[in-house]
């Protein structure tokens, strides 16, 4: 697949295209990603993880950043906790294959006199009003928010300059943070990054997949939970808000090279798919029962995540 493929497969959003092409022609190009840690690293963050993975094979460099001082900001824990999932979270991202990346703790370039001064440049140029709106999908409790939540946004700017990257991959809940960056970083000598945008997935009872909503799949889960949990997936037969097709488009045909649903012959008999639309046709057409698709993707995941178990298992 040709690199401008590779980066904007399965994204819903690049700004610009136009800046993108150009990033892809030079000889050296960067990339990066932050999380803040989690208890639990699911189908929702791998979304991101297998872009990352898209443009390392894309030829671009790329930094996954572990945004320890933003979960805190954000109100996700003691300094203690979250370092402690951090190292966590690092493990499940190259169990799923994210090797060879430059992984970077947060709290370690972000207390130095330079990266101080530039959130203070950048919060004089800032609105209260655009610092909030910003949070609006990023942010716990805010109808209440802190001072902290404001310096999230401004902080996580910071970093793509502090980082050194040409571009930054988010789900699209980040995109407001984006826009500011893109705006405001001319202003203290960085050029505007280019965003890259990936769809936020449902969880396996249709509602958008969030730790805190316990719909998700872990990357750590084992074969059985996630035949259990996938047993149980809301799965409607239209293609509208079906977490079991999102599984499938987002994680499974990216990896592999054909999807088979396997029946017995008095149900249709076998049938195999080689892109993601066929598969989407057949089954709005009413040519598969939600049960096997739901069995076609389990066994998928279960063949996907498997490494990921035992990586993060043996340490
Ligand atoms: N359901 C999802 N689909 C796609 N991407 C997601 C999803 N949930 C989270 N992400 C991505 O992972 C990043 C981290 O999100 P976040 O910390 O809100 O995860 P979460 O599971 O919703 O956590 P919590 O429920 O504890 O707040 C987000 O920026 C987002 O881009
Ligand atoms: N805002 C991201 C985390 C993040 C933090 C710092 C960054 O530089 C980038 C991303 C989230 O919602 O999880």
């Amino acid at each position: 697949m040709d690199p401008y493929e590779l980066a904007t497969r399965n994204t819903v959003e690049v700004v610009t295209d136009e800046e993108l092409r150009a990033l892809i022609d030079r000889p050296v190009r960067r990339v990066y990603t932050g999380y803040e840690p989690s208890g639990e690293i699911h189908l929702g963050h791998m979304v991101t993880v297998n872009k990352l993975m898209d443009l390392q094979q894309a030829g671009f460099e790329v930094t996954v950043l572990i945004a320890d001082l933003h979960a805190f900001l954000n109100r996700k824990g003691t300094m203690e906790e979250i370092r402690e999932t951090a190292e966590y979270n690092r493990l499940c991202f190259e169990g799923l294959g994210l090797r060879g990346a430059n992984y970077v703790l947060g709290s370690d370039v972000q207390l130095t006199a330079e990266y101080e001064l530039a959130v203070l440049e950048l919060s004089q140029a800032i609105t209260l009003n655009r610092a909030k709106r910003s949070m609006d999908e990023v942010g716990r409790q805010m109808d209440n928010p802190t001072v902290s939540q404001m310096v999230y946004p401004i902080m996580q700017m910071v970093d793509i300059a502090t980082l050194g990257v040409d571009a930054a991959v988010g789900g699209i809940d980040q995109r407001k943070i984006h826009m500011l960056a893109r705006e405001h970083l001319p202003s203290i000598g960085y050029p505007a990054p280019v965003c890259i945008h990936t769809p936020i997935i449902n969880g396996l009872d249709g509602k958008k997949m969030s730790s805190s909503a316990g719909n998700v799949i872990s990357v750590a889960d084992s074969e059985e939970e996630i035949k259990k949990k996938m047993k149980k997936a809301f799965c409607p037969p239209e293609v509208e808000n079906n977490p079991v097709l999102e599984i499938l488009r987002y994680h499974v045909f990216p990896r592999a090279d054909a999807v088979a649903i396997r029946r017995p012959e008095k149900f249709g008999g076998d049938r195999e798919f080689a892109a993601y639309e066929d598969l989407e046709r057949a089954y709005a057409a009413g040519e598969i029962h939600p049960l096997d698709l739901k069995t076609a993707a389990a066994d998928h995941l279960i063949d996907i995540l498997a490494p990921v178990h035992d990586y993060v298992c043996s340490r």
